[in-house]
């Protein structure tokens, strides 16, 4: 299956406002691709355009050279005749047909003969793991066990391409995390390309192989998870990517407090520039006795969050309130003063992109 290809593709549901601006995005042939953003930034919009549930007001859906839309040569190609699968959130089973029947009603209304309809069923429940449970209905699975049957009914048609709108969503945590799994080793085993829509940024980490963060109908980076983590575009996604999110401190004409404590350090460093932000993960806060040439500041310990494996601190950096996640156990008090210093800062400009990023590793200081 070839690339799925979005050029400059924009969707108005009237009233002049754009739910999806000037979109231009290629889904490449077996990508697991989470679309990623906050609520009304478009994602769905864009998966249902894809599906062919939605027509563009402008642009061009190809997947390889196939045209599905264009909307200056008025082609249109409805959803049946796409070749995709599509799952939404409620994934909806017929509850008076059993587990078996519900995976081939699909193979039925495509007229496979009986024989293979059964293998194909068998097959695609096996792949899920719901396979024991074939006999019974809807109304006798858990909730994680109806999402794997509503994944397997869609797999039995082999469809190339999955378009999946927060198929987990009504799954609690620990189903959620499971089926984190399972998605993805379904899709390393189908070879299928994946298109997912997710709001939850941890999901879009664990199981993308591409993330596409959109805000407000626009995309604003496109990269693999671990490249969005370290190189976020701008602020935007700094912000978006990561719990405890990055914290942003705005340096402004004439910074005092800790702005002007981190851009002393910036304009120290060789090649220093002028940043309108400095952006720092909780994860890159240490504490004790900085090693030479990094920041560091004296910080008033407020609260200590232990979570099991992390210990959450929130502190007060000069005039401002910080978070620092550790992996090891912080042994203070609220009223302590440590010292902190950071592994890594991110450099914004004016206009919210992404000058540069400072890494200890890198620069070996
Ligand atoms: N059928 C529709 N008619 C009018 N406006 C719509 C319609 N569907 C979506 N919108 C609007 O388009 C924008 C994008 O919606 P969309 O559902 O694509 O966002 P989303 O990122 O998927 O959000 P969510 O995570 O809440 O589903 C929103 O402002 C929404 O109100």
């Amino acid at each position: 299956m070839p690339n799925i290809t979005l050029r400059a593709v924009a969707k108005s549901y009237g009233g002049g406002e754009y739910a999806v601006k000037n979109l231009d995005l290629t889904v490449p042939d077996g990508a697991f691709m989470c679309l990623l953003g906050p609520s009304g930034c478009g994602k769905t919009t864009t998966l249902r355009m894809i599906a062919g549930l939605e027509q563009p007001t402008a642009g061009t859906i190809a997947v390889g050279d196939r045209i599905l839309d264009s909307v200056a040569q008025g082609l249109y190609v409805p959803p049946e005749k796409r070749g995709m699968g599509l799952v939404f959130q409620n994934y909806a089973l017929w509850p008076h047909l059993s587990v078996r029947e519900n995976v081939e009603f699909g193979l039925r209304m495509r007229k496979v003969p009986a024989a293979e309809r059964r293998a194909r069923a068998e097959a695609a429940l096996t792949m899920v793991h719901v396979d024991a449970a074939m006999d019974r209905y809807p109304s006798q699975l858990s909730g994680g066990q109806q999402q794997r049957v509503a994944l397997a009914r869609m797999l039995a048609v082999n469809p190339t391409v999955l378009l999946l709108d927060e198929p987990l969503s009504n799954l609690d945590a620990r189903l959620r995390l499971e089926m984190r799994a399972e998605l993805k080793r379904i899709h390393e085993e189908s070879g299928a390309t994946i298109v997912f829509v997710t709001h939850d940024q941890l999901e879009a980490l664990t199981m993308a192989t591409d993330v596409a963060v959109m805000n407000e109908g626009e995309l604003q980076q496109l990269a693999a998870p671990m490249e969005m983590y370290a190189r976020p575009a701008n602020r935007f996604v700094a912000e978006f990517v990561g719990s405890p999110p990055m914290a942003i401190v705005d340096i402004g004409p004439s910074p005092g407090g800790l702005a002007g404590s981190l851009l002393r350090f910036v304009e120290s460093r060789p090649g220093g520039c002028a940043p309108a932000g400095v952006g720092i993960r909780p994860e890159a806060l240490r504490f004790g006795a900085p090693p030479g040439s990094v920041w560091s500041e004296e910080a008033l310990v407020e609260a200590i969050l232990p979570a099991g494996s992390s210990w959450t601190v929130r502190l007060r950096v000069r005039d401002t309130e910080l978070y620092a996640l550790s992996y090891i156990p912080v042994e203070a008090a609220p009223g302590d003063v440590l010292t902190c210093w950071t592994e890594q800062m991110h450099l914004f400009g004016e206009d919210g992109a992404r000058m540069s990023t400072w890494d200890r590793a890198e620069v070996g200081a």
